[in-house]
Protein backbone atom coordinates (compact mmCIF):
# COMPACT_ATOMS: atom_id res chain seq x y z
CA UNK A 1 0.00 0.00 0.00
CA UNK A 2 1.31 3.51 -0.95
CA UNK A 3 0.18 7.00 0.67
CA UNK A 4 0.95 10.02 -1.52
CA UNK A 5 -0.07 13.11 0.04
CA UNK A 6 -1.55 16.25 -1.69
CA UNK A 7 -0.68 19.90 0.05
CA UNK A 8 -2.74 22.24 -0.22
CA UNK A 9 -3.37 25.74 1.03
CA UNK A 10 -5.42 24.55 4.21
CA UNK A 11 -4.66 21.05 4.74
CA UNK A 12 -2.34 18.02 3.14
CA UNK A 13 -4.59 14.99 2.32
CA UNK A 14 -3.19 10.94 2.00
CA UNK A 15 -4.28 9.56 -1.24
CA UNK A 16 -4.03 5.73 -0.19
CA UNK A 17 -3.45 3.17 -3.00
CA UNK A 18 -3.45 -0.58 -2.98
CA UNK A 19 -4.95 -3.56 -3.12
CA UNK A 20 -6.30 -3.62 0.30
CA UNK A 21 -6.68 0.35 0.78
CA UNK A 22 -10.30 0.23 1.89
CA UNK A 23 -9.44 -1.50 4.94
CA UNK A 24 -8.19 2.11 6.26
CA UNK A 25 -11.32 4.08 5.82
CA UNK A 26 -12.37 3.15 9.15
CA UNK A 27 -9.56 5.19 10.65
CA UNK A 28 -9.96 7.96 8.33
CA UNK A 29 -13.44 8.10 9.23
CA UNK A 30 -12.62 7.87 13.17
CA UNK A 31 -10.38 11.21 13.11
CA UNK A 32 -13.23 13.18 11.81
CA UNK A 33 -15.63 11.68 14.68
CA UNK A 34 -18.78 12.13 12.47
CA UNK A 35 -22.24 12.70 13.37
CA UNK A 36 -23.45 11.09 11.20
CA UNK A 37 -22.48 9.17 7.57
CA UNK A 38 -24.15 9.58 4.17
CA UNK A 39 -22.21 7.67 1.15
CA UNK A 40 -23.42 8.15 -1.74
CA UNK A 41 -22.88 5.94 -4.71
CA UNK A 42 -24.43 4.93 -8.37
CA UNK A 43 -26.44 1.96 -9.34
CA UNK A 44 -23.45 0.32 -11.06
CA UNK A 45 -21.34 0.13 -7.87
CA UNK A 46 -24.09 -0.35 -5.32
CA UNK A 47 -25.03 -3.23 -6.98
CA UNK A 48 -21.65 -4.94 -6.92
CA UNK A 49 -20.20 -3.58 -3.80
CA UNK A 50 -22.55 -1.46 -1.72
CA UNK A 51 -22.93 -4.05 0.86
CA UNK A 52 -19.18 -4.24 0.98
CA UNK A 53 -18.52 -0.37 2.75
CA UNK A 54 -21.82 -0.71 4.71
CA UNK A 55 -20.31 -3.75 6.28
CA UNK A 56 -17.10 -1.97 6.74
CA UNK A 57 -18.42 1.25 8.29
CA UNK A 58 -20.25 -1.09 10.51
CA UNK A 59 -22.75 -0.18 13.28
CA UNK A 60 -20.60 2.49 14.80
CA UNK A 61 -21.91 5.40 12.96
CA UNK A 62 -25.22 6.21 12.04
CA UNK A 63 -25.42 6.04 8.30
CA UNK A 64 -27.44 6.83 5.29
CA UNK A 65 -27.06 5.55 2.03
CA UNK A 66 -28.58 7.93 -1.21
CA UNK A 67 -28.35 5.63 -5.00
CA UNK A 68 -28.01 7.72 -7.95
CA UNK A 69 -28.63 6.36 -11.44
CA UNK A 70 -25.12 5.84 -13.06
CA UNK A 71 -23.55 8.22 -16.25
CA UNK A 72 -22.37 11.35 -16.90
CA UNK A 73 -26.48 12.86 -16.61
CA UNK A 74 -26.75 12.43 -12.88
CA UNK A 75 -24.39 15.20 -12.50
CA UNK A 76 -26.95 17.58 -12.70
CA UNK A 77 -28.79 20.62 -10.84
CA UNK A 78 -31.62 18.71 -10.23
CA UNK A 79 -29.53 15.63 -8.32
CA UNK A 80 -27.59 18.26 -6.68
CA UNK A 81 -30.56 19.31 -5.29
CA UNK A 82 -32.21 16.20 -4.36
CA UNK A 83 -29.48 15.25 -2.54
CA UNK A 84 -29.19 18.54 -0.51
CA UNK A 85 -32.88 18.01 0.17
CA UNK A 86 -32.01 14.08 1.61
CA UNK A 87 -29.37 15.28 3.57
CA UNK A 88 -31.26 17.94 5.39
CA UNK A 89 -34.85 15.13 5.58
CA UNK A 90 -31.81 13.08 7.15
CA UNK A 91 -30.76 16.14 9.69
CA UNK A 92 -26.87 15.64 8.51
CA UNK A 93 -24.95 18.38 10.51
CA UNK A 94 -21.93 20.03 10.21
CA UNK A 95 -19.79 17.05 11.55
CA UNK A 96 -21.61 14.82 9.11
CA UNK A 97 -19.20 13.28 6.49
CA UNK A 98 -19.99 12.55 2.85
CA UNK A 99 -18.49 9.19 1.30
CA UNK A 100 -18.06 9.14 -2.28
CA UNK A 101 -17.98 5.68 -3.77
CA UNK A 102 -17.97 5.55 -7.02
CA UNK A 103 -16.45 7.04 -10.53
CA UNK A 104 -16.13 10.42 -11.59
CA UNK A 105 -19.59 11.39 -11.22
CA UNK A 106 -19.54 10.41 -8.05
CA UNK A 107 -17.05 12.32 -6.92
CA UNK A 108 -17.78 15.46 -8.68
CA UNK A 109 -21.35 15.58 -7.60
CA UNK A 110 -20.78 14.25 -4.11
CA UNK A 111 -17.75 16.67 -3.81
CA UNK A 112 -19.73 19.76 -4.39
CA UNK A 113 -22.71 18.68 -2.42
CA UNK A 114 -20.17 18.28 0.68
CA UNK A 115 -18.72 21.73 -0.60
CA UNK A 116 -21.92 23.65 -0.54
CA UNK A 117 -23.99 21.81 2.31
CA UNK A 118 -24.38 24.12 5.25
CA UNK A 119 -21.25 26.02 3.82
CA UNK A 120 -19.17 22.85 3.60
CA UNK A 121 -18.70 19.73 5.41
CA UNK A 122 -16.13 16.65 5.19
CA UNK A 123 -15.99 13.91 2.77
CA UNK A 124 -13.90 11.20 1.59
CA UNK A 125 -13.66 9.91 -1.39
CA UNK A 126 -13.75 6.16 -2.67
CA UNK A 127 -13.36 5.99 -6.29
CA UNK A 128 -13.91 3.08 -7.98
CA UNK A 129 -12.80 3.49 -11.78
CA UNK A 130 -9.45 3.90 -13.50
CA UNK A 131 -10.81 7.68 -14.45
CA UNK A 132 -11.32 8.51 -10.71
CA UNK A 133 -7.30 8.31 -10.59
CA UNK A 134 -7.45 11.71 -11.93
CA UNK A 135 -11.00 13.76 -10.64
CA UNK A 136 -10.81 11.73 -6.98
CA UNK A 137 -7.45 14.07 -7.04
CA UNK A 138 -7.28 17.86 -6.78
CA UNK A 139 -10.37 18.61 -5.50
CA UNK A 140 -12.36 20.20 -8.44
CA UNK A 141 -15.81 19.17 -7.85
CA UNK A 142 -18.59 20.46 -9.64
CA UNK A 143 -22.02 19.56 -11.71
CA UNK A 144 -22.58 20.35 -15.59
CA UNK A 145 -24.74 22.98 -16.94
CA UNK A 146 -26.29 22.21 -20.44
CA UNK A 147 -24.11 24.84 -21.98
CA UNK A 148 -21.09 23.11 -20.52
CA UNK A 149 -18.53 20.52 -18.51
CA UNK A 150 -18.44 21.50 -14.61
CA UNK A 151 -19.35 25.20 -15.39
CA UNK A 152 -20.89 25.23 -11.43
CA UNK A 153 -18.63 23.79 -8.90
CA UNK A 154 -15.46 24.49 -6.62
CA UNK A 155 -12.48 23.81 -5.50
CA UNK A 156 -12.82 21.60 -2.42
CA UNK A 157 -10.46 19.10 -1.11
CA UNK A 158 -11.33 15.89 0.31
CA UNK A 159 -10.34 14.45 3.63
CA UNK A 160 -8.82 11.55 2.22
CA UNK A 161 -8.86 9.87 -0.56
CA UNK A 162 -9.02 5.78 -0.58
CA UNK A 163 -8.15 4.10 -3.68
CA UNK A 164 -8.45 0.37 -3.60
CA UNK A 165 -7.51 -1.62 -6.74
CA UNK A 166 -9.28 -4.08 -6.41
CA UNK A 167 -12.70 -2.09 -7.71
CA UNK A 168 -10.91 -1.76 -10.59
CA UNK A 169 -11.38 -5.70 -11.33
CA UNK A 170 -15.15 -5.19 -12.41
CA UNK A 171 -14.42 -2.35 -14.54
CA UNK A 172 -16.47 -2.62 -18.04
CA UNK A 173 -14.25 -2.09 -21.08
CA UNK A 174 -15.46 1.26 -21.68
CA UNK A 175 -14.73 2.45 -18.61
CA UNK A 176 -11.35 0.95 -18.61
CA UNK A 177 -10.49 2.65 -21.85
CA UNK A 178 -12.42 5.92 -20.28
CA UNK A 179 -9.73 5.85 -18.10
CA UNK A 180 -6.68 4.88 -19.58
CA UNK A 181 -7.20 8.23 -21.61
CA UNK A 182 -6.61 10.45 -18.43
CA UNK A 183 -3.42 7.70 -17.71
CA UNK A 184 -2.25 8.84 -21.34
CA UNK A 185 -2.86 12.64 -20.53
CA UNK A 186 -0.62 12.05 -17.74
CA UNK A 187 2.19 11.08 -19.12
CA UNK A 188 1.86 12.85 -22.64
CA UNK A 189 2.39 16.17 -20.02
CA UNK A 190 4.71 15.02 -17.51
CA UNK A 191 6.41 11.66 -18.10
CA UNK A 192 7.90 10.69 -21.26
CA UNK A 193 9.43 7.41 -19.56
CA UNK A 194 5.40 6.51 -18.62
CA UNK A 195 4.27 7.30 -22.12
CA UNK A 196 7.00 4.96 -23.96
CA UNK A 197 6.16 1.88 -21.12
CA UNK A 198 2.56 2.28 -21.77
CA UNK A 199 2.77 2.92 -25.97
CA UNK A 200 5.10 -0.33 -25.52
CA UNK A 201 3.01 -2.64 -23.67
CA UNK A 202 -0.44 -1.70 -23.97
CA UNK A 203 -1.37 -1.99 -27.91
CA UNK A 204 -4.93 -3.31 -26.50
CA UNK A 205 -7.59 -2.98 -23.25
CA UNK A 206 -6.63 -6.21 -22.80
CA UNK A 207 -2.96 -6.40 -22.54
CA UNK A 208 -3.54 -3.99 -19.01
CA UNK A 209 -2.45 -6.27 -16.45
CA UNK A 210 -2.45 -5.90 -12.62
CA UNK A 211 0.93 -4.83 -13.13
CA UNK A 212 0.29 -2.33 -15.60
CA UNK A 213 -2.85 -0.89 -13.49
CA UNK A 214 -0.59 -0.55 -10.74
CA UNK A 215 2.24 1.54 -12.35
CA UNK A 216 -0.47 3.98 -13.89
CA UNK A 217 -1.78 4.92 -10.97
CA UNK A 218 0.76 5.59 -9.13
CA UNK A 219 2.25 7.56 -11.65
CA UNK A 220 -0.94 9.27 -12.57
CA UNK A 221 -1.54 9.70 -9.53
CA UNK A 222 1.95 11.50 -8.32
CA UNK A 223 1.70 13.87 -11.59
CA UNK A 224 -1.46 15.15 -10.30
CA UNK A 225 -0.54 15.47 -6.86
CA UNK A 226 2.56 17.40 -7.59
CA UNK A 227 0.61 19.67 -9.81
CA UNK A 228 -2.09 20.21 -7.46
CA UNK A 229 0.23 20.89 -4.90
CA UNK A 230 2.06 23.68 -6.49
CA UNK A 231 -1.03 25.21 -7.82
CA UNK A 232 -4.33 24.03 -6.32
CA UNK A 233 -6.36 26.23 -7.43
CA UNK A 234 -5.10 26.82 -11.32
CA UNK A 235 -3.50 29.79 -11.46
CA UNK A 236 -0.92 28.73 -13.44
CA UNK A 237 0.14 25.46 -13.84
CA UNK A 238 -2.85 23.20 -13.03
CA UNK A 239 -4.16 24.55 -16.66
CA UNK A 240 -1.61 21.58 -17.67
CA UNK A 241 -4.24 19.46 -16.48
CA UNK A 242 -6.82 20.33 -19.03
CA UNK A 243 -5.01 19.41 -22.33
CA UNK A 244 -7.13 17.49 -24.49
CA UNK A 245 -9.99 19.36 -22.53
CA UNK A 246 -10.66 22.39 -24.41
CA UNK A 247 -12.17 20.08 -27.30
CA UNK A 248 -12.69 17.10 -25.53
CA UNK A 249 -15.24 18.85 -23.45
CA UNK A 250 -16.90 20.86 -26.53
CA UNK A 251 -17.45 16.92 -28.09
CA UNK A 252 -18.79 15.49 -24.70
CA UNK A 253 -21.13 18.87 -23.81
CA UNK A 254 -21.83 19.04 -27.68
CA UNK A 255 -23.17 15.15 -27.91
CA UNK A 256 -25.08 15.23 -24.87
CA UNK A 257 -24.13 14.32 -21.46
CA UNK A 258 -23.56 10.59 -21.13
CA UNK A 259 -23.76 9.93 -25.31
CA UNK A 260 -19.42 9.77 -25.18
CA UNK A 261 -17.55 8.94 -22.50
CA UNK A 262 -15.15 11.48 -20.94
CA UNK A 263 -12.05 9.45 -21.98
CA UNK A 264 -13.43 9.19 -25.45
CA UNK A 265 -14.15 12.71 -26.07
CA UNK A 266 -10.50 13.85 -24.69
CA UNK A 267 -8.84 11.42 -26.25
CA UNK A 268 -10.23 12.94 -29.16
CA UNK A 269 -9.35 16.50 -28.10
CA UNK A 270 -5.67 15.09 -27.21
CA UNK A 271 -5.20 14.36 -30.88
CA UNK A 272 -5.93 17.63 -31.67
CA UNK A 273 -3.62 19.15 -28.90
CA UNK A 274 -0.77 17.33 -30.34
CA UNK A 275 -1.45 17.89 -34.14
CA UNK A 276 -1.70 22.06 -33.64
CA UNK A 277 1.27 21.49 -31.38
CA UNK A 278 3.07 20.21 -34.83
CA UNK A 279 1.53 22.95 -36.60
CA UNK A 280 1.44 25.83 -34.33
CA UNK A 281 4.83 24.86 -32.45
CA UNK A 282 7.74 23.84 -34.74
CA UNK A 283 7.71 20.74 -32.87
CA UNK A 284 7.34 17.07 -34.57
CA UNK A 285 5.24 15.40 -32.04
CA UNK A 286 4.54 11.46 -33.17
CA UNK A 287 0.61 12.27 -34.12
CA UNK A 288 0.17 9.70 -36.78
CA UNK A 289 2.06 6.60 -33.94
CA UNK A 290 -0.50 8.20 -31.26
CA UNK A 291 -3.09 8.12 -33.66
CA UNK A 292 -3.01 4.47 -34.56
CA UNK A 293 -2.45 3.49 -30.97
CA UNK A 294 -5.54 5.46 -30.21
CA UNK A 295 -7.20 3.85 -32.84
CA UNK A 296 -6.10 0.30 -31.39
CA UNK A 297 -6.95 0.67 -28.03
CA UNK A 298 -10.30 1.90 -29.34
CA UNK A 299 -10.89 5.21 -29.19
CA UNK A 300 -12.64 7.80 -31.22
CA UNK A 301 -10.21 8.89 -33.68
CA UNK A 302 -12.56 12.28 -35.58
CA UNK A 303 -14.79 14.50 -34.11
CA UNK A 304 -18.32 12.98 -34.68
CA UNK A 305 -19.40 14.03 -38.24
CA UNK A 306 -22.63 15.59 -36.75
CA UNK A 307 -21.30 18.32 -34.64
CA UNK A 308 -20.50 21.30 -36.41
CA UNK A 309 -16.45 23.15 -35.86
CA UNK A 310 -19.25 26.09 -35.24
CA UNK A 311 -20.81 24.55 -32.43
CA UNK A 312 -17.72 23.45 -30.83
CA UNK A 313 -15.72 26.66 -30.93
CA UNK A 314 -18.66 28.04 -29.49
CA UNK A 315 -18.60 25.75 -26.38
CA UNK A 316 -14.66 26.11 -26.68
CA UNK A 317 -15.06 29.70 -25.55
CA UNK A 318 -16.92 29.12 -22.31
CA UNK A 319 -14.34 26.71 -21.24
CA UNK A 320 -13.08 27.95 -18.01
CA UNK A 321 -9.47 28.77 -19.53
CA UNK A 322 -10.77 31.44 -21.79
CA UNK A 323 -10.83 35.21 -20.89
CA UNK A 324 -12.06 37.83 -23.04
CA UNK A 325 -12.26 35.60 -25.86
CA UNK A 326 -8.98 34.39 -26.49
CA UNK A 327 -8.83 30.60 -25.72
CA UNK A 328 -6.18 29.05 -24.27
CA UNK A 329 -5.07 25.07 -25.27
CA UNK A 330 -2.32 23.35 -23.70
CA UNK A 331 -0.20 22.21 -26.31
CA UNK A 332 2.87 19.79 -26.45
CA UNK A 333 6.47 21.38 -27.26
CA UNK A 334 7.62 17.56 -26.35
CA UNK A 335 6.11 14.13 -24.85
CA UNK A 336 6.38 15.24 -21.28
CA UNK A 337 6.19 19.05 -21.50
CA UNK A 338 3.81 21.62 -22.01
CA UNK A 339 2.83 25.02 -22.85
CA UNK A 340 0.01 26.92 -23.12
CA UNK A 341 -0.78 28.90 -26.40
CA UNK A 342 -3.52 31.29 -27.05
CA UNK A 343 -5.52 31.65 -30.04
CA UNK A 344 -8.48 34.39 -31.14
CA UNK A 345 -11.71 32.75 -31.89
CA UNK A 346 -11.61 33.15 -35.58
CA UNK A 347 -7.29 31.61 -35.12
CA UNK A 348 -8.82 28.51 -33.67
CA UNK A 349 -11.69 27.58 -35.78
CA UNK A 350 -9.70 27.74 -39.04
CA UNK A 351 -7.12 25.19 -37.48
CA UNK A 352 -9.76 22.99 -36.22
CA UNK A 353 -11.83 23.01 -39.79
CA UNK A 354 -8.22 22.40 -41.32
CA UNK A 355 -7.30 19.70 -38.83
CA UNK A 356 -11.08 18.06 -39.65
CA UNK A 357 -10.23 18.88 -43.17
CA UNK A 358 -7.15 16.48 -42.94
CA UNK A 359 -8.24 14.17 -41.54
CA UNK A 360 -11.54 13.53 -43.74
CA UNK A 361 -9.14 13.36 -46.78
CA UNK A 362 -6.80 10.61 -45.23
CA UNK A 363 -9.63 8.73 -44.61
CA UNK A 364 -10.43 9.05 -48.72
CA UNK A 365 -7.23 8.18 -49.41
O1 LIG B 1 -7.78 18.51 -12.08
C1 LIG B 1 -7.67 19.27 -13.03
O2 LIG B 1 -7.27 20.43 -12.91
C2 LIG B 1 -8.06 18.83 -14.38
O3 LIG B 1 -8.17 19.63 -15.29
C3 LIG B 1 -8.28 17.37 -14.58
C4 LIG B 1 -9.28 17.01 -15.65
O4 LIG B 1 -8.89 15.74 -16.12
C5 LIG B 1 -10.70 16.92 -15.12
O5 LIG B 1 -11.54 16.36 -16.10
C6 LIG B 1 -11.26 18.21 -14.63
O6 LIG B 1 -12.41 18.01 -13.90
C7 LIG B 1 -11.57 19.22 -15.70
O7 LIG B 1 -11.68 20.44 -15.10
P1 LIG B 1 -12.34 21.73 -15.75
O8 LIG B 1 -11.80 22.83 -14.92
O9 LIG B 1 -11.89 21.81 -17.18
O10 LIG B 1 -13.80 21.54 -15.63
Amino acid sequence: MESILVNTVDDTYPVIVGSDALKELPNHLRGLSPSKILVITDTNVDKLYGHVLVDLIGGDWKTYKYVIKSGEAAKSFEMFYELHSYALKNELDRKSVIIAFGGGVVGDLSGFVAATYMRGIPFIQVPTTLLAHDSAVGGKVAINHPEGKNMIGAFYQPKAVVYDSNFLQSLPANEMRSGFAEVIKHALIRSESLYQFLFKEIRRLDDIKTEHLQRMILEGIQIKADVVSKDEKELGLRAILNFGHTLGHAIEAEAGYGKLSHGDSIAIGMLFATWLSNKTLDVSLPYHELKLWFKEIGFPVEVPASQSTDQLISRMKKDKKTTSNQLTMIVLKEIGVTTSAIFSEDELYSLLNEWRAEERSEKVD
